[in-house]
């Protein structure tokens, strides 16, 4: 299984339970493993055999500047949705995390899973 990854994706969004983050973005560190449906890139080195992560980065950022969740958990799980039926990859994993929310933890969140 060949994967791109995305790591330490740092912006900014509405996320929380609370009033004030309701209202406020915050920075949210992504790191995404998306397994590829092909590995034609390989020998032909072309990128249209290649899935663009440059289309993937804008399509999280579009979705971070335009919804708005509650739960690191929802959060994951749209992104997660997204590549998997916008990207056809079949297998993908997306941590999110916020920094510095909790006093004495540097960084918190999730991580989670998801096939085709
Ligand atoms: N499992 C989760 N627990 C909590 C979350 C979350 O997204 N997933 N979020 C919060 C607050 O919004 C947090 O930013 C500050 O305490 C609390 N617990």
């Amino acid at each position: 299984m060949d994967i791109i990854f995305l790591h330490d994706f740092k912006a900014k969004t509405l996320i929380g339970i609370y009033p004030w983050e309701k209202k406020i973005a915050q920075t949210i560190e992504l790191n995404l493993e998306i397994a590829l449906p092909t590995n034609r890139a390989c020998f032909t080195d072309k990128l249209e055999d290649a899935l663009d992560y440059s289309l993937i980065i804008k399509r999280i950022n579009d979705i971070l500047a335009t919804k708005q969740f509650s739960l690191l958990e929802a959060l994951a799980e749209h992104i997660a949705q997204i590549i998997l039926t916008e990207f056809n990859s079949p297998w993908v994993k997306v941590s999110a995390a916020k920094l510095d929310i909790i006093k004495g933890v540097k960084k918190l969140g999730v991580c989670i899973e998801r096939k085709s």
